[in-house]
């Protein structure tokens, strides 16, 4: 997953300055982060609608579309995809902490 997200990521900071007419990264990046951003919000309510629709195949399909336009959101923002990723892993130690609190005897 880590390395799929990573070589996704490397190919959209790639594309970001491509020929716009041969690259959908670098077109949707030339329309702005409000379109992109928009385009994130498209994607998101689509994976919504497939999962209460409980179409398997339509939510990942929508998923893939969800994660690939936030990556481009991501590095619009010029934010790593890493420091989303070490988040979780910080949110991931956090909950150990607290299931550790709550068996004291451990
Ligand atoms: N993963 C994707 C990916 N997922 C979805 N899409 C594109 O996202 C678009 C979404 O379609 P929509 O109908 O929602 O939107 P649209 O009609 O094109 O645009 P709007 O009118 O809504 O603004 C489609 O054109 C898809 O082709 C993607 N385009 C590119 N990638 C990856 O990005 C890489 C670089 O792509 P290029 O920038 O095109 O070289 C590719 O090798 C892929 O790995």
């Amino acid at each position: 997953m880590r390395a799929t997200l990573h070589h996704l990521e490397q190919t959209i900071l790639q594309r970001r300055t491509a020929d716009p007419t041969a690259s959908y990264v670098a077109k949707l990046t030339a329309r702005g982060r409000a379109k992109i951003a928009q385009k994130v919000g498209e994607e998101a309510v689509e994976t919504v609608i497939a999962a209460m629709a409980d179409d398997r195949a339509g939510a990942v399909g929508e998923s893939a579309d969800l994660l690939f336009h936030l990556l481009v959101l991501l590095a619009d923002l010029d934010i790593p995809l890493d420091s989303v990723l070490d988040e979780l892993d910080r949110r991931e130690g956090m909950s150990g902490l607290a299931e550790k609190a709550a068996r004291p005897s451990d």
